[in-house]
């Protein structure tokens, strides 16, 4: 566990402006969000192995395919951290999620520092696959702890960014404002195809579970609801196997 003392919380805070003006600068939000994503979702509640450890930057695991593209988001953090070496990796990367939803609109989203680095990387395969179904997605999900209602409001994040034909081999925005964050994500799932606009299989497979697609249902009409849900879902995928102290 990081020592969380009135000058870590105080670096905390200045690490938080300096991403602030990075993400804001480079309009990068969308990748950094990924990179919270990618080094808190290895979570395994069983073993209580992977999750937000800064293992992502360890070459082995940045190298997965599934990582495609996140080099530039580690390297960008890297600038912060040369400024503010005390931060851990794994409360950079996070408190780097949370800044990347607040300046593209989203809900504020409560951080709490004090996670500990880990030079151990997971084999390969705990993401989840966007080219599988509802069943994959609840392996995967319910092995880091997280419920359905999670599931739901995490895609949500899918306001942001775009896929990358040579990153993942899917092409295109989710919304037509992908620097928003908003419920857009949601209203786009319900209005079928739109030019232009990706669906992955896995953000289908939300709309066609009968356990998913009330959450859809109910933040596609109320932004407030998805922002209270996303915001609690976000906090806890960040804080897995993480006790604040
Ligand atoms: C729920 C299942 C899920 C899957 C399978 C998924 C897969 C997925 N997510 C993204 C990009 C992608 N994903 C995300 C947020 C994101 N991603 C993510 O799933 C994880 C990490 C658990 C896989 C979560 C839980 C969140 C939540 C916020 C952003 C912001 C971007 C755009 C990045 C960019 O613009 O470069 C891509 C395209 C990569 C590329 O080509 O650049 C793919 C294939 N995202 C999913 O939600
Ligand atoms: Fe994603």
């Amino acid at each position: 566990m990081a020592v969380v003392d009135t000058d870590y919380l105080k670096d905390i805070d200045k690490a938080r402006r300096d991403l602030r003006a990075l993400i804001s600068s480079r309009n990068c939000a969308p990748i950094m969000l990924r990179l919270a994503w990618h080094d808190a979702g290895t979570y395994d509640a069983k073993t209580k192995t992977g999750g937000p450890n800064g293992s992502i930057r360890n070459e082995e695991e940045c190298s997965h395919g599934s990582n495609n593209g996140l080099k530039k988001a580690i390297d960008w953090c890297e600038e912060v951290k040369s400024k503010h070496p005390k931060i851990t990796y794994a409360d950079l990367y996070q408190l780097a999620g949370v800044v990347a939803v607040e300046v593209t609109g989203g809900p504020t989203i409560d951080f709490v520092p004090g996670r500990k680095d880990s030079k151990i990387s997971p084999k390969e395969g705990r993401l989840p696959d966007a080219k599988q179904g509802a069943p994959h997605l609840r392996n995967i999900f319910y092995r880091m702890g997280l419920t359905d209602k999670d599931i739901v409001a995490l895609s949500g994040g899918h306001t942001l960014g775009r896929a990358h034909p040579e990153r993942s081999g899917f092409d295109g925005p989710w919304t037509n404002e992908p620097l928003k964050f908003d419920n857009s994500y949601f209203v786009e799932l319900l209005s079928g195809e739109s030019e232009g606009l990706l669906k992955l299989p896995t953000d289908k497979a939300l709309v066609e579970d009968p356990a998913f697609r009330p959450f859809v249902d109910l933040y596609a009409k109320d932004e407030d609801a998805f922002f209270r849900d996303y915001a609690a879902s976000h906090k806890k995928l960040s804080e897995l196997g993480f006790t604040p102290t």
